[in-house]
């Protein structure tokens, strides 16, 4: 899918967040993307990668540091333009949404409607083509809530590109899909010319899809760099409490890992 939209730089420095002071979910990450960058957040369950995306779409404020897009303070912007900027899609999708797919995808040009003007040719056709690419045509009438979760989070992923956001933060996109759709989804997501945040629990999808890996355990950055070198047997061995071993790329195969329970 084209995008008219190019990617933003983001620069986090030295962000704390956590419901209290003292029980810090997100401890002291800092870390910097190109516009264009492809971001995999990845680390076991509880290590707070839901806790640092909610952070950087403005869904909690920061208790420390700083979030900035293209040299600008996300705390600083109006929420109507961090909305333009940033587009989220989450794993959460409410059960009991009397909308239809169309209405869903469109509720992704509100951010950029002009005051109280109803929908534009352009809304119209931005919502048809994000429709289109991502095979939801067929169902643009049916209602949300009907949906199967693997066709509610392609919903989601149209709304967001409707959005024409140049940043987009999404949280294990690929959890409800199949495995074609999970690739169609993430091959979509890598030719758009957009700066992608994603958590991905698959080890394997994060290496071929990221060009930057970030690793994180106990609320800390532990690995930030490319996906060679951030995803090493030993370090992922170490942080997941597997035995992991790489095999390299081969033919169309890329670099992949496979998995056993570590022995003690
Ligand atoms: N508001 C809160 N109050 C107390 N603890 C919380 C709160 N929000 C999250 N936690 C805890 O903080 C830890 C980090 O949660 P988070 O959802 O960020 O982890 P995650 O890496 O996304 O996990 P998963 O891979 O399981 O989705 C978890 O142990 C979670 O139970």
């Amino acid at each position: 899918m084209s995008c008219d939209t190019i990617g933003a730089s983001l620069s986090v420095t030295g962000l704390n967040w956590g419901p209290r002071p003292d029980l810090l979910l997100v401890k002291d990450v800092k870390f910097n993307l190109a516009a264009g960058d492809r971001l995999a957040i990845v680390g076991p369950n509880g290590a707070g990668k839901t806790s640092l995306l909610r952070c950087l779409y403005r869904g909690v404020a920061p208790l420390a540091g700083r979030i900035a897009i293209d040299g600008r303070d996300i705390w600083q912007m109006s929420a109507r333009e961090t909305a333009r900027n940033v587009a989220v899609v989450l794993q959460e999708m409410p059960g009991d949404f009397p909308f239809s797919v169309r209405d869903v995808v469109m509720m992704g040009r509100i951010p950029r409607r002009e005051g109280l003007t109803g929908w534009t040719d352009l809304d119209r056709a931005k919502v048809d083509h994000a429709l289109e690419h991502l095979e939801l045509l067929a169902m643009a009438g049916r209602q949300f809530s009907t949906l199967s979760g693997g066709e509610k989070q392609r919903v989601l992923v149209a709304r967001a590109l409707t959005q024409e956001p140049s940043i987009i933060i999404l949280d294990e996109p690929t959890n409800h899909l199949d495995i074609r759709h999970q690739l169609e989804l993430l091959e979509l997501l890598g030719n758009l010319n957009l700066t992608i945040i994603t958590t991905l629990h698959d080890i394997n999808l994060a290496g071929a899809f990221a060009t930057h890996v970030a690793m994180m355990a106990d609320g800390r950055m532990i690995g930030f760099g490319s996906p060679d070198e951030v995803l090493t047997n030993h370090a992922v061995s170490s942080t997941f409490g597997v035995s992991a071993v790489t095999h390299p790329a081969f033919g169309d195969r890329p670099r992949h890992f496979s998995f056993s329970l570590a022995t003690s």
